[in-house]
């Protein structure tokens, strides 16, 4: 046999077929399969009873990303997002920036597409960041918990490379 037989995988799913990786915590990610017929298809956004966001829906609105664009990293101080992507092939990453959190640092990323329409819960202090990894453009829609305040918007943004957050883009979502 070759000496090069290359590196065995680890476990990368859980026995239940969940991808193993860090948890943040209160970050939730809720597949929504869409229901479709011979005319096209209906995806429900939000449900109050999939009780996943305890604040009442006060605002609403729609980002689009350019292929190969990255939007972030971005975190709020004072409101969650609370993200429905909807179009196109979106890599998603996170960073627990909360000191008094118990997974304070931890990384975690998600691709997520039509195949697998996601609401996403990011809680503030938590880092985000979004690529567009498709070839079309590709769409979200955000039901923060607050409005934007144009006077003075709840946004704190790092540079896509920076000393804070252990993730290069330009590796991933290739
Ligand atoms: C978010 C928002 C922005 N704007 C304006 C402000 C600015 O002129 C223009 C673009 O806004 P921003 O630069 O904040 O948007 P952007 O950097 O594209 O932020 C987006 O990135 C992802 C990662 C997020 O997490 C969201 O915050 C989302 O807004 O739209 C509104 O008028 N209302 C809004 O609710």
């Amino acid at each position: 046999m070759s000496q090069h037989i290359g590196i065995k995988d680890k476990q990368l799913i859980s026995l239940e077929g969940k991808v193993l990786q860090d948890e943040i915590e209160g970050l939730i990610i809720h597949r929504t399969p869409p229901i479709e017929d011979e005319r096209g298809e209906v995806v429900e956004v939000y449900r109050p009873s999939w009780n996943i966001s305890s604040e009442p829906m006060v605002y609403a609105y729609a980002a689009t990303i350019r292929p190969q664009v990255i939007k972030g990293w971005i975190v709020h101080k004072l409101q969650d997002d609370r993200i429905f992507v909807n179009r196109g092939v979106q890599l998603w990453a996170f960073f627990d920036n909360r000191e008094n959190s118990p997974t304070y640092k931890n990384f975690m990323k998600i691709t997520v597409s039509e195949r697998n329409r996601s609401l996403i819960i990011i809680p503030k202090g938590v880092y985000h960041a979004v690529k567009n990894i498709g070839i079309d453009e590709a769409q979200f829609i955000n039901f923060p918990t607050m409005p934007y305040n144009r006077a003075s918007p709840d946004k704190y943004r790092l540079p896509v490379k920076n000393d804070l957050i252990p993730f290069d883009f330009t590796k991933d979502g290739q």
